[in-house]
């Protein structure tokens, strides 16, 4: 099984967070490939300086080709709240799955429409470098529960 964390971040510059990152990806081997894909270009530097809407197509267009392949899941606040054992059932029977996190003004409803799901991890807005570190962590605590394994006892 393939996952992709798709987030609109600069590339290396979260080195707070980077050996979580790591750690959380390593531990999921046994289940999942998963790889952690950062886009930020000069057009969403730029959009963001114009307006939040500007800034909103820009990453539907960086976040848009990745579409194509997989289940699509975009993690926004104001979607539906799921739990640790509803967020594992958007892990089951998939080969691969995307997970899309937005950039400082969250997503485009049309970005949000094209996704096959969209959850949220409560109503708190979570920085996305934070949310990264969350969903892996829910990633594979979701992979645990599927497979039966002690971790999210
Ligand atoms: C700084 S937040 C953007 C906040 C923006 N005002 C919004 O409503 O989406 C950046 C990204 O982190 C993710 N995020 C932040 N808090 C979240 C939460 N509670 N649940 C799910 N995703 C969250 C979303 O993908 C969001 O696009």
């Amino acid at each position: 099984m393939k996952i992709n964390v798709i987030i609109i971040d600069k590339k290396g510059k979260d080195q707070l967070y980077a050996p979580l990152i790591e750690h959380y990806k390593k531990i999921a081997k046994p289940f999942a490939k998963v790889e952690v894909i950062e886009l930020f270009d000069k057009e969403i530097a730029k959009a963001q300086d114009i307006s939040p809407e500007a800034a909103q197509r820009s990453y539907t267009r960086a976040l848009g080709k990745y579409l194509s392949g997989g289940v699509n899941i975009a993690l926004d606040p104001s979607s539906k709240e799921v739990d640790s054992f509803e967020f594992s059932k958007l892990l089951k029977d998939s080969v691969t799955v995307n997970f899309y996190i937005g950039g400082a003004y969250g997503f485009e409803r049309d970005f949000l429409s094209k996704c096959n799901k969209a959850v949220s991890f409560g109503k708190i807005t979570l920085s996305h470098k934070l949310v990264k570190v969350v969903l892996l962590e829910q990633i594979f605590r979701g992979l645990t529960i599927n497979n039966n394994h002690p971790y999210h006892k």
